[in-house]
C-alpha cells in the first residue's frame, strides 16, 4: 500500500516538475493550454484540492480576488510569512495605494505563501500569466491574467468553504478601513437634493485623537470602547433581536471637555467615516430625510450642539391638562410646519422610527453643552443608548494629558507634586482643554510645565472658593 502512495507522490511530483519545464520551453500562446492540461492531471491524483480566484471574472472585477490580495498583504500575514521556515524564499512586493496611510505587502508574481486558519494550513499561490490574444471586451483588459490559487487538503474542504473565505472577506474589509483615511462629510445650504448629485461634501479626515490620547476616566473609556466593539461586531445580534443596527450616543458637558475629540476617537477606533450634520443648514424635515438616506453604513452621524440647532418648541405639544410634554402630539409625518425648519420629530423619525432601518451599522452622536435644555423626548430611556458625561479634568485624565504632551509617566513626577495635583484637580474644575493649553505652552520644559499646572490648579481652587463665598453671601442678604 505504501508503495502505491510513494509512486503516486512521485508521479505528482514529476508532473509538477514537467509543468515548470514546459513553462520555460513552450511559447506563451501554447503554454497556458499545456499548463492547464497538466494541472488538471495533477489535481486528479493529488490529495489536495485547488481553487482559482481570478482577478477578472468574465468582465467584472472579482471582489474575492481583491479581498484575498488585501488579506495576504496584511502585516499579520507578513509576520507569519517571515517567521515560517517554509517561506524563507517568499518574495513580497511593497505598494502604497493612493489615499492610504500605510505601505502594504503583496505576494510577488508566481510566489507562494502559507496561511493557518483554525489549525488548518493552506497554501496560496499568486499566478500571473500573459493574457492570450485580446478578445473583444467593452473595457480594456490588463495584459496580464492574475489570480490566486488556493491549495488545501481535500479533508479541509468544508471548513475552508464554510468559514475561511468569509473570514478573509471580513478581514479585508477591516484592513481596507484601517488603511484608508476617514472621510468627513458635511452638508451645506442650497444643495439640490433632487438632482442626482451627492448632497454631502467630503474632505479627508485625519484627526489624531484616539482612545489612548483621550483624557477621561479609564473605566468610562473602557466601557465606551467595549460598547463600540460590541456594536460593530453585533450584526447577528441585531438581526436576531429584530432591531435596527444602529446606536445613539449623547455626549454632554462644558466646552473643552473633549466631546469632539471623543467623536474623532470613536471614528478612528471603528474606522468609520463621519457625517457632520449641520442642522441649521437643513431647511425642513424632508430635506433632512433625503440627506440621511444618502449616508453610508459604517458611519457616525454627528449633530453637534443639538440644543442650538433644533427648535424643540416646534416638536410635540404640551398636554393642557397635565401640563406634561407629549412627543406624540404632532402630525405623524414629522412635518410639523411644512416648509419650515427641521423639527425634533423629523429627526427622531430617522434615529428611532421606521426610517432608522434605512441603511445599517450607523451611529448617531449628539453633543450638547446644556443637557438641561434638551427635550425630555430625546432624553427618555431607550432613545439615545448611552449618555456620556464629559466633565472637568479628573486626576486620571490629568495624568493622561501629562503623558500625551510631556511624554512623562506618573513615576517620573515628584511624589509630593503628584499628591498635590490629586488634591486640587477636582476642586479646580478645569477643563482638559485648559490643561492642554498650559502643557502646550511649556512642552519643551516638562518640570516647568508640571509646576505651572500645579499653580494653575491652586489658583482655580482659590477662585472657586471665593465665588462660593460670594454666592452664599448674596443668598443670605
Ligand atoms: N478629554 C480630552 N482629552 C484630550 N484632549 C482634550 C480633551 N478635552 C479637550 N481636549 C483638548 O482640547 C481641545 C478642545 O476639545 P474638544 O473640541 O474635543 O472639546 P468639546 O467638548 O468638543 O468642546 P465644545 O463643547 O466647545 O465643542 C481639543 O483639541 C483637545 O486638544
Ligand atoms: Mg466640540
Amino acid at each position: 500500500m505504501s508503495d502505491y502512495w510513494t509512486t503516486l507522490a512521485s508521479l505528482v511530483g514529476m508532473l509538477a516538475f514537467c509543468q515548470t519545464i514546459l513553462q520555460l520551453v513552450f511559447p506563451p500562446e501554447l503554454r497556458l493550454t499545456v499548463i492547464h492540461f497538466l494541472t488538471r492531471i495533477r489535481h486528479v491524483f493529488s490529495s489536495h484540492i485547488y481553487f482559482d480566484i481570478t482577478e477578472i471574472d468574465g468582465v467584472n472585477t472579482n471582489e474575492l480576488y481583491n479581498a484575498v490580495q488585501l488579506y495576504l498583504s496584511s502585516s499579520v500575514t507578513l509576520n507569519d510569512a517571515v517567521s515560517s521556515s517554509n517561506n524563507n524564499n517568499t518574495r513580497l512586493s511593497l505598494t502604497r495605494v493612493p489615499n492610504s496611510s500605510s505601505v502594504t505587502f503583496g505576494l510577488s508574481n508566481n510566489d507562494r505563501i502559507t496561511d493557518v486558519f483554525n489549525g488548518v494550513t493552506v497554501l496560496w499561490e499568486h499566478v500571473v500569466v500573459q493574457r492570450q490574444v485580446q478578445s473583444f471586451s467593452w473595457r480594456p483588459m490588463p495584459e496580464e491574467k492574475r489570480g490566486f490559487t488556493l491549495q488545501i487538503n481535500k479533508r479541509d474542504k468544508t471548513l475552508v468553504l464554510d468559514s475561511y473565505l468569509d473570514y478573509i472577506v471580513g478581514k479585508s474589509e477591516e484592513i481596507r478601513r484601517r488603511n484608508e483615511e476617514r472621510l468627513l462629510y458635511t452638508n451645506s445650504r442650497g444643495v439640490s437634493l433632487d438632482s442626482r448629485s451627492h448632497p454631502w461634501d467630503s474632505v479627508r479626515f485625519k484627526h489624531p485623537s484616539t482612545f489612548e490620547t483621550l483624557a477621561m476616566d479609564p473605566v468610562k473609556k473602557k466601557r465606551i470602547m467595549e460598547d463600540l466593539r460590541e456594536f460593530a461586531n453585533g450584526q447577528g445580534f441585531y438581526q436576531k433581536t429584530g432591531r435596527a443596527w444602529k446606536r445613539g450616543y449623547l455626549l454632554y458637558g462644558p466646552p473643552g471637555t473633549g466631546k469632539s475629540s471623543l467623536i474623532a476617537a470613536m471614528a478612528n477606533f471603528l474606522g468609520y467615516d463621519i457625517y457632520d450634520l449641520e442642522l441649521t443648514e437643513v431647511q425642513n424635515n424632508s430635506e433632512l430625510r433625503k440627506l440621511l438616506m444618502k449616508t453610508s453604513s459604517k458611519s457616525l452621524i454627528v449633530i453637534e450642539d443639538i440644543d442650538c440647532s433644533i427648535n424643540f418648541t416646534k416638536r410635540g405639544k404640551f398636554k393642557k391638562k397635565s401640563g406634561s410634554y407629549d412627543p406624540d402630539l404632532t402630525n405623524g409625518s414629522g412635518l410639523d410646519e411644512p416648509g419650515s425648519s427641521v423639527t425634533l420629530s423629523g429627526l427622531l423619525n430617522f434615529t428611532d422610527g421606521l426610517w432608522s432601518c434605512c441603511g445599517s451599522e450607523r451611529i448617531f452622536v449628539f453633543t450638547t453643552n446644556h443637557i438641561e435644555k434638551l427635550d425630555s423626548a430625546l432624553l427618555r430611556s431607550g432613545r439615545m443608548d448611552m449618555h456620556i458625561h464629559m466633565g472637568f479634568c479628573g486626576f486620571q485624565a490629568l495624568k493622561i494629558l501629562l503623558k500625551n504632551y510631556l511624554r512623562i509617566e506618573e513615576d517620573e513626577i515628584d511624589g509630593d507634586v503628584l499628591k498635590e495635583m490629586e488634591e486640587y484637580v477636582e476642586e479646580a474644575e478645569i477643563t482638559p482643554a485648559d490643561v492642554s493649553e498650559v502643557l502646550i505652552r511649556n512642552r519643551s520644559d516638562s518640570e516647568k510645565a508640571v509646576r505651572e499646572i500645579l499653580s494653575v490648579l491652586k489658583e482655580r481652587c482659590t477662585l472657586n472658593a471665593a465665588d462660593t463665598i460670594l454666592v452664599l453671601g448674596v443668598r443670605q442678604t
